[in-house]
């Protein structure tokens, strides 16, 4: 037996396997760094920052400090925004290229498309929570819920809630002077926000958790909570990925919190549920001496009861999908809302002559009387809407907003490559001084009716535009002139800090840092 040329040969084979195996590697790895390479001259060919790692994208970007990233994405809209003749402009956040529309026109291109309407990756982190509603869903989950849930949005529904709003700001008022007897100078946006948690909770839930009273309330805490783990995702790029998320500290935390607002809203669904089903049968049996009348006139209709309505004993809406649709109110509609109110009554406190205005409005619509808002009186408050809107474009609630492009998509003669993102920074876009002269200046007559109306129609948006705009721009504008007319009526309002001192955090709400110091007078004697 030739032992020998046995072991040459499978020393052949093994070497051949080794070369074979060794060449199928490299021709992969090459593939794949032609592939990168080419994909990144795509992208590059889109004005944009330089990529600081060949191959790789911009290392610069990955480790930016919350408290840096508006300051940045400034600078980069102001440096390459002005120059792209597309206005659609590139940077690397790590390897992921990232792609803004910065002028009206562009905006417009994606807002407007019926194609562009996917979220892009950073909505993701929100799905723990809302699931895919009606703000994170795509194609055609999307088109069924939004046209479902276009009706509990209409004027007529939205009137019921004014009554919510202000016995809501009546609290707000009280607590606002138990703080003043204490010390005139005080920081308002955290009043704000658990006024407008109260609202959401009621007008979304039909159930007043108090959180005006009763700061320690388990669910409010975990709203913020889960508000704050998203955040604190999403700028950091290590925990994009779910397994490195799975590890930090953060995960058990998450689940936590998740088991407090599911349960709280499964059980609010339940109740309302077992209530709906009470009064058919209460309705179906009059012996018991309850009129259909009597029971709806005593209660006070929810979001939750038009899904339930909706939802068809469950053959068009599961009791998960409700959970997805209130929850998702739940989460856009307090913190924007808070924001926004909060940025109004800084920039009002910040402009003597614009509060003088508003104060007259006031009197013109009020007098003297201490009567609640109606609805018709939000709708004479023309000049307060204005100063909203004005403090809407200087900070808008939600500063970016992004998409994922499914396919290519060219905008102005430049592509951006299907999977990759565009995003709209309003921040930035509502500076534009060929629609906004003096940009920075705080005006709100820019939005008196023949001012506005010789803008483009995109160069304004802070409930974005399009077939996915806000659902709640109506509700939300509505809240905050009830509430800023109420605390108006019963303050007069001095801001003590400065605009440029202000440290912006672009989060999922444009917050500021250390909240916002007013110095409120009481109007009257109390
Ligand atoms: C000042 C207050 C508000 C501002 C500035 C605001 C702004 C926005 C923006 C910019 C979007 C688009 C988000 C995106 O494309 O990623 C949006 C969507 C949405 N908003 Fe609002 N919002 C406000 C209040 C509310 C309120 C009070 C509610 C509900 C009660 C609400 C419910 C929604 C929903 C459900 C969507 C998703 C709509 C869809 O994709 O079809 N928002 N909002």
């Amino acid at each position: 037996m030739d032992v020998t040329s046995g072991g040459e040969s499978s020393v052949w084979i093994s070497s051949f396997s080794v070369y074979t195996v060794t060449t199928i590697l490299v021709t992969l790895v090459v593939l794949a760094v032609v592939k990168r390479y080419n994909f990144m001259q795509r992208c590059n060919k889109v004005l944009g920052s330089p990529t600081d790692i060949p191959l790789f994208g911009g290392g610069s970007l990955i480790f930016v400090p919350p408290e840096e990233i508006m300051n940045l994405l400034l600078l980069l809209h102001v440096v390459f925004g002005r120059l792209s003749p597309s206005g659609i402009i590139r940077a690397w956040i790590g390897p992921l290229p990232m792609f803004f529309a910065t002028t009206a026109e562009a905006v417009e291109a994606v807002l407007s498309s019926n194609k562009i309407i996917t979220k892009s990756r950073e909505y993701d982190f929100l799905h723990p929570w809302l699931n895919t509603g009606l703000l994170t869903s795509t194609g055609s989950k999307w088109q069924t819920r939004r046209k479902l849930l276009t009706p509990a949005f209409h004027f007529k529904i939205l009137e019921d809630f004014v009554h919510v709003f202000n016995e809501q700001s009546l609290i707000l008022v009280n607590k606002l002077n138990q703080a003043v007897a204490k010390d005139k100078d005080l920081n308002i946006f955290p009043f704000v926000t658990l006024c407008t948690l109260d609202i959401i909770c009621e007008t979304a839930m039909g159930r007043n958790v108090e959180a005006q009273s009763k700061t320690d309330s388990a669910y409010v805490q975990a709203v913020y909570n889960m508000s704050q783990l998203i955040q604190h995702r999403q700028v950091r790029f290590y925990l994009w990925l779910d397994w490195m998320f799975k590890l930090s500290s953060h995960w058990p935390e998450q689940r936590k919190t998740l088991g407090i607002l599911h349960g709280f809203t499964n059980k609010v669904i339940q109740e309302r549920k077992a209530e709906h089903q009470q009064r058919s049968s209460d309705i179906a049996e009059p012996s018991k001496d309850v009129t259909e009348d009597a029971v709806f006139s005593k209660r006070r209709l929810a979001f939750l009861d038009l899904l339930i309505e909706f939802s068809q004993g469950g053959t068009v809406l599961s009791a998960s999908d409700i959970r997805e649709e209130v929850d998702t109110f739940m989460f856009e509609g307090h913190d924007t809302t808070s924001a926004a109110i909060t940025w109004s009554i800084f920039l009002i406190g910040s402009h003597p002559e614009v509060q003088e205005m508003v104060n007259e409005e006031l009197d013109r619509v009020f007098g003297d009387s201490d009567r609640p808002a109606t609805m018709a009186d939000l709708s004479e408050l023309k000049y307060l809407e204005c100063c909203v809107k004005e403090a809407l474009r200087l900070y808008p609630s939600v500063p970016i907003i992004s998409r994922t492009c499914v396919e290519d998509t060219v905008i102005g003669g430049d592509e951006i490559p299907a999977g990759t993102s565009v995003s709209i920074c309003s921040y930035y876009l509502h500076r534009d001084p060929k629609y906004f002269p003096d940009p920075e200046l705080y005006q709100p007559k820019r939005f008196l009716a023949e001012h506005a109306e010789r803008r483009h129609p995109y160069s304004y948006v802070p409930f974005s535009a399009g077939p996915r705009n806000c659902i709640g721009q109506r509700f939300a504008l509505m809240e905050e002139k009830a509430v800023l007319s109420a605390i108006l009526r019963n303050f007069h309002v001095q801001s003590l800090d400065k605009r440029e001192e202000i440290i912006l955090l672009a989060e999922l709400i444009l917050r500021p840092r250390d909240g916002i110091r007013v110095r409120l007078e009481p109007k009257k004697k109390q």
